[in-house]
């Protein structure tokens, strides 16, 4: 509930000022280039820090017939106010080693003015700068409603640079730009407000008032620059500007300001006069505009201006992330109480919504009613026979924003009639209670008379389609219909651009004994390719695409293991194909699943899994540990990869190669097993950094996760997450 709270702030906030925001933005990256154009002026002399101020101050009254003031910018560039009778007159930048004019002050080009028009004031005078005042304030908001997010997000203020469980690619850019660009965006908005606070003078800024002491206001003791009392020690790096004396008059005085601090000079005697430091508001209102406007700083200029640049890209992924979720939104064909088939949602960002959707579009199909609604929406539904949950899990184990209240009313509410229920969690492997929320309505529903469990409560790490395929599979041969949910995902929803790939070498499934067959192939126009990523392949024009994990291979460039399935249309279409013919395919970046080559490894694969892991083997010239779990029926099973995985067992590139065969005594050995067996190996070998890396059928992966989980917990004592969020586990599985 807090969490939606914050949600809710940060985007309301957003939404309402993000076209002032989008303006101050743009400017603001235009504007930033003016400090690091002037910066790029080659006025500046060796050192201010060296040079005496009563040295420059001599330079310029032997140079001038009358000085007026000198200044010396943010930039540590040095304006003069002179006239002379012969030469130069007028303001103009000066070398103050010699007093030279060295250059003109520049004209704010027209496209900076109309940039700082727009960014002051929106060119409406106050009332545009009341806007931008409280456009800065409410960019301020969001960035601490922002922050709060991120901070609940990670689980903590300690946790806030840890590695972000990646979601979606907008998701994760927006947090991880955001903690990048959090303090330059607070400086901004801050030094912002107390800008226009100043404007306004709802701040004051204090005007210094000295007193003069008359006694000081004399000619006598006469003393030459150099030997200033006042001056000594002070340096033209220490100051801001100086008012040369109108006359030659003794209560005319030099009125330098430094950098804290205003002094009044006697020009005869040297002596300080009087002296007033700068009033905080003062210091605080320089520092707030070199801050803001980057003057003085190149480095912070471009760090102002790369933030800005985020902060457009905050809007952009701010809005599609919102449309994402409201993108889920549930609507239905049948009343609630016409419905044999209720699908209830728990959802906090709209992921589980786009597969509760699929499930209820093609239960309709099927020819059911099917009304599906958010968890806390639960009521009576008097013609339910199947209920069937699906629900992700937030917080530390908590429910999702639109399923706090569902435990209750379910307890409150009373069903007519009974019910069969499923319970299917989303969630990650990434967080220690995973899909916790699922089990914890699981068991609600399990221990009430009304409620009978149809299937076993469900798990689907990281939105896995093919997880949820299964499921769908389990749930529908038990109902007794069939259900095909089709792939909806970036990948399917636009077919993207092919290109194409041509056959080099096939085996054929006929040849293995459980219908296995590699192919390689290599795309006809160059590119990049890593083990990991996968091929989405397209049988015909119409056909969605089905994705195989690459293995890269020195000959063939790419190598695919590929089980024919006896309806499968793509994998018939591929053990179908002739060495030499072309196929239509796309390469899908999956950067989550590359191998790491500095690091150990502890590969698990079963069947055609071992793909992937043929490539990066080949990869390992650095020959770090690798170690193979295998799994399959049994020899003759293996002999497809056999060479391969000999000669890397030859040239050292794969250490140890452990295979599981399930087939070839009574008692079946699964990859699993062997895993249990070398419990404290693998154990140790994560604490010393070592990789897991799974690829192969869901059912394996969730073995696998069970048997990681146990030696996790009682040899290290921490739970499987603290590895996977370390990018210690890397898993593809299908
Ligand atoms: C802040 C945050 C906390 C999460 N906490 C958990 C958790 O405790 N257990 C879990 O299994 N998954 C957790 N997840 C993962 C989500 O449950 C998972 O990504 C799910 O697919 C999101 O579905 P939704 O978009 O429908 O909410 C968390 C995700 C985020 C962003």
């Amino acid at each position: 509930m807090i969490l939606s709270i914050w949600r809710y702030s940060h985007l309301s906030l957003a939404v309402s000022s993000f076209v002032f925001i989008l303006i101050a933005s743009v400017t603001g990256i235009i504007l930033a280039f003016e400090p690091i154009d002037h910066a790029a002026l080659d006025y500046k002399p060796a050192d201010n820090s060296v040079l005496p101020v009563s040295e420059v101050i001599k330079i310029l009254q032997s140079s001038y017939d009358e000085v007026l003031s000198l200044e010396v910018d943010a930039q540590g560039f040095t304006v003069a106010s002179v006239f002379s009778m012969e030469g130069d007159s007028g303001d103009f930048y000066i070398n103050p080693e010699t007093g030279i004019k060295i250059g003109e002050i520049e004209h704010q080009s027209s496209v900076f003015q109309f940039a700082t028009s727009l960014h002051r004031s929106l060119f409406l005078k106050s009332t545009g700068r009341i806007f931008v005042g409280i456009t800065s304030f409410l960019l301020f908001l969001i960035n601490i409603s922002g922050l709060i997010l991120v901070i609940k997000r990670q689980q903590g203020f300690k946790a806030i640079f840890d590695k972000i469980v990646r979601e979606n690619f907008y998701s994760y850019y927006h947090i991880y730009l955001g903690r990048l660009s959090l303090i330059p965006i607070i400086i901004i908005t801050v030094t912002g407000v107390f800008l226009s606070l100043l404007r306004f003078n709802i701040i004051p800024e204090v005007r210094l008032a000295h007193t003069i002491n008359e006694e000081k206001l004399v000619e006598n003791p006469q003393r030459i620059l150099s030997d200033f009392p006042s001056l000594e020690h002070i340096y033209l790096d220490d100051v801001r500007s100086i008012e040369f004396p109108f006359s030659e008059d003794a209560s005319d005085p030099f009125k330098i300001s430094l950098q804290n601090k205003e002094i009044l000079v006697n020009q005869y005697t040297g002596e300080v006069i009087s002296e007033l430091p700068y009033p905080l508001i003062n210091l605080i209102s320089g520092y707030s505009y070199n801050l803001h406007t980057g003057r003085g700083n190149v480095i912070w200029a471009v760090i102002l201006a790369l933030s800005c640049i985020s902060i457009l890209f905050f809007i952009y992924s701010g809005f599609a992330i919102t449309l994402k979720r409201r993108k889920s939104l549930l609507k239905n064909k049948f009343k609630k109480d016409e419905a044999e088939i209720v699908i209830l949602v728990g959802s906090e960002t709209g992921g589980t919504m786009s597969f509760a959707k699929l499930f209820q579009q093609e239960l309709i199909k099927n020819g059911k009613k099917v009304f599906i609604a958010q968890m806390d929406q639960y009521a009576v539904f008097k013609k339910m026979g199947q209920l069937v949950i699906f629900t992700s899990t937030y917080g530390d184990g908590e429910p999702p924003a639109n399923a706090k209240k569902f435990l209750r009313k379910f307890n409150n509410i009373e069903q007519k009639n009974t019910f069969s229920y499923s319970v299917v969690g989303f969630g990650s492997l990434a967080y220690p209670s995973y899909c916790k929320y699922a089990f914890d309505v699981d068991q609600q529903l399990y221990e009430n008379e009304v409620s009978h469990q149809f299937l076993k409560p469900y798990t689907i790490n990281n939105k896995s389609w093919e997880a949820f395929d299964q499921w769908v599979d389990q749930w529908s041969n038990k109902v007794g219909i069939t259900v095909n949910v089709p792939r909806d995902n970036d990948v399917t929803k636009q077919r993207k651009k092919t290109k194409k790939y041509k056959i080099l070498y096939k085996t054929k499934a006929s040849e293995s004994p459980d219908d296995t067959f590699v192919v390689g192939l290599a795309p006809i126009k160059k590119q990049k390719i890593k083990s990991g990523d996968l091929l989405a392949i397209y049988p015909t024009k119409n056909d969605h695409e089905r994705l195989y994990s690459i293995g890269k291979d020195q000959e063939y460039n790419i190598l695919l293991s590929i089980k024919k399935h006896e309806f499968g249309l793509c994998s018939n279409f591929l053990n179908d194909a002739k060495e030499g013919s072309e196929i239509d395919a796309v390469k899908v970046k999956n950067p989550d699943f590359h191998f790491n080559l500095s690091k150990n490894t502890i590969m698990i694969a079963t069947g055609t899994g071992i793909a992937p892991f043929i490539g990066m083997m080949q990869e390992n010239a650095k020959k770090q540990t690798i170690t193979l779990y295998w799994g399959g029926r049994n020899e003759a099973s293996f002999n497809v990869y056999k060479n391969r995985i000999d000669s890397f067992l030859n040239n050292g590139r794969l250490t140890e190669f452990l295979p599981a065969y399930s087939r070839i005594s009574k008692e079946k050995v699964y990859v699993q097993h062997l895993v249990a067996r070398d419990a404290e190996k693998i154990a140790k070998s994560l604490q010393d950094g070592s990789v897991i890396m799974i690829c192969g059928s869901i059912l394996m992966q969730k073995e696998i996760v069970k048997s990681l989980t146990e030696i996790c917990k009682n040899y290290n004592n921490k739970p499987l997450s603290f590895y996977q969020k370390k990018g210690q586990l890397k898993m593809d599985c299908y």
